[in-house]
């Protein structure tokens, strides 16, 4: 159904091919996941599928991609979209309508469909998906998570052969993810659609793959197989995998059923070798906690020679009985929260529970109804922005939303400048989280991953001592993940608080020393991490769930046990 027929594409202005010598077919009714490191292709490729390479971006493809026959490059995107549905990482650039309704309508519409067939899609999409409650919403009010549900109800309202989806559980709490993955099952399996899906959370999708392709590194030629014969190469993996080629299992397992089922052995070993010192559900044992010696990383040693900040006061950020409305939504109601020096908390909880609202409190973008927030003793909605950035940084669930210059290198500069730090600290800071960002890219043309470290490193230059981060895994491997981990660590041992939004429960059990878990505008649980989330199903991590009752939470823990 697509066929890749020995194809490259090279951008403008690159020295060589972003991706080269791909060739592989997805068969009809098959779904196949594309998987890689940050920045390795994955968006380039699954563009040239729907067309938008190079018809949109610019650039040269060599080699023939064809999608039911058609030639994406002869053929622009407007006529395949009878065939495609795409779904792109960025959701709000690809929508059309004002309401949720007329944007699942809308592709129909075009396609010419008969108003009861287009009534009866948009009713069962609303259904399928969670929607009915916010038909009639602008989509400009709906949480990240909501945008994400409609922008893919979008291309399924006219039942397109072939869906082409860039992480489309990217910006999905744990249950909608299982629930949206569920419905893309049921058309691979019901209606012979045929998926092409890349992904970064494998944990959350590699048990649907019937093939997966890798693309291992920049410009290398993708390997094609199994989901388990690849993920014993490849250098991206989920937690299960893991736990899996730390302990030999063989075959690896690749999903918690099968992980569990061989783990009698390894339970016990840990039981044995760890003793007294394996972590209890009432302890928040790790990640290490908040008084930690300062860590001596690169990037310790460069935020120290910045700019240095008034010393923290006890508490970084207060809320007290915090209510938030938003148009008609009450989205926070009775509210309390403190965030000490030096401690990561990890707030989760469904989407449009409330999370990028309470970040938003606290940075000062929206106003209490009632009770009060103060971060270094200042209330932020009252608070000069010069002012402010020097209290409290906000990387927000669309990086692209903090980036104006044109190149790296100046967005970088105008950090430096802002924050008052010495020339070079916003850029040494982005090549430590991700390396290999070429200075004169314009922030448009970074792969998500890149533009996420981009924007990252311009809130870290001001050195905020309350840093919040909305969803701040999108687009990032496993890799650039534990350097972020690495990154934030190194920046609680040195006293900054850290709040992060996050539906990325690996992330939460890796470097949270506390979970909060809001409920529709509540708080319904706040406490140490290992605690919060061995009790809930939903937002326990891979490595729980297969050692419960052991409260092991990281294939790092499991490892450093058995060293
Ligand atoms: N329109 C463009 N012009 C120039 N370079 C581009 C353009 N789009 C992408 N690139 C570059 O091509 C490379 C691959 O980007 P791509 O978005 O395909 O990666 P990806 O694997 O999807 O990344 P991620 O996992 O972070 O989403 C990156 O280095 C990126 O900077
Ligand atoms: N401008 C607005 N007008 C009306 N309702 C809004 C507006 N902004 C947000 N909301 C609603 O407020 C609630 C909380 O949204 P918020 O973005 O804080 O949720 P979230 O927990 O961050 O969700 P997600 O996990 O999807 O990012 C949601 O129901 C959302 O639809």
């Amino acid at each position: 159904m697509i066929r890749f027929e020995d194809v490259s594409v090279t951008y403008d202005g690159a020295a060589e091919p972003t991706v080269r010598g791909v060739d592989f077919e997805v068969p009809e009714g098959e779904l196949v996941l594309l998987v890689g490191p940050s920045g390795v292709g994955k968006s380039t490729v699954l563009g040239a599928v729907s067309g938008l390479v190079p018809h949109f971006t610019g650039g040269t493809l060599r080699g023939r991609v064809t999608v039911a026959g058609r030639d994406t490059r002869t053929h622009k995107p407007r006529e395949l979209a009878d065939v495609v549905g795409t779904v792109g990482q960025d959701p709000l650039s690809h929508f059309v309508t004002d309401t949720v309704e007329d944007e699942l309508a809308y592709g129909m519409e075009s396609l010419g469909l008969a108003p009861d067939v287009m009534r009866r899609r948009v009713e069962e999409t609303l259904d399928l998906l969670g929607l009915a409650a916010l038909r009639d919403r602008p989509i400009a009010t709906l949480s990240g998570g909501q945008q994400q549900r409609v922008a893919i109800g979008s291309v399924l309202t006219p039942h397109p052969r072939v869906l082409v989806l860039d992480e489309p559980t990217s910006a999905l709490d744990p249950a909608a993810a299982e629930e949206v993955l569920a419905v893309l099952q049921r058309l691979v399996h019901d209606l012979g659609t045929t998926v092409l899906m890349a992904e970064h959370r494998l944990e959350r999708v590699i048990q649907y793959a019937d093939q997966v392709v890798l693309l291992p590194s920049p410009g290398a030629a993708p390997l094609l197989g199994t989901p388990s014969e690849v993920m014993a190469v490849s250098p991206v993996y989920p937690p299960v995998v893991g736990l899996g080629r730390l302990a030999d299992w063989s075959p690896l397992p690749l999903t918690v059923r099968d992980a569990r089922r061989r783990a009698g052995a390894l339970r016990e070993g840990l039981a044995e070798v760890a003793g007294d010192t394996a972590p209890r559900a009432d302890s928040a044992v790790i990640p290490p906690s908040p008084s930690r010696p300062h860590s001596t990383s690169r990037l310790s040693r460069l935020l120290r020679r910045a700019t240095p900040t008034a010393p923290a006061p006890a508490q970084t950020a207060v809320i007290e009985s915090l209510a938030v409305r938003r148009g008609r939504v009450e989205a926070l109601r009775r509210v309390d929260l403190t965030a000490a020096p030096g401690e990561a908390i990890a707030l989760m909880g469904r989407n449009g529970a409330g999370k990028s609202t309470l970040l938003g409190a606290l940075v000062g973008l929206v106003e209490p109804a009632a009770g009060s927030v103060r971060v270094g003793g200042a209330v932020p909605h009252r608070t000069a922005p010069r002012e402010l950035i020097r209290r409290v940084g906000l990387v927000p669930q669309e990086p692209r939303d903090l980036l104006y210059a044109d190149t790296v290198t100046a967005e970088c500069a105008a950090a430096d400048h802002d924050a008052g730090a010495e020339p070079g600290t916003c850029r040494a800071l982005v090549s430590e989280l991700l390396p290999g960002i070429a200075d004169d890219t314009h922030p448009r043309d970074l792969s998500e991953g890149q533009r996420l470290a981009l924007a990252l490193a311009v809130v870290l230059t001001a050195r905020p001592p309350l840093l919040l981060l909305d969803e701040p895994t999108r687009g990032l491997d496993y890799a650039a993940k534990a350097r972020l981990v690495t990154v934030l660590r190194g920046l609680a041992a040195e006293g900054h608080a850290i709040v992060l939004a996050t539906h990325d429960v690996e992330l939460a059990a890796d470097l949270a020393h506390r979970v909060v878990i809001l409920a529709d505008g509540e708080i319904v649980a706040d406490g140490p991490t290992a605690e919060v989330v061995v009790a809930s199903p939903s937002f326990a991590p891979q490595v729980t769930k297969v050692l419960a009752p052991q409260p092991w939470l990281t294939v790092a823990q499991v490892r450093n046990a058995l060293s």
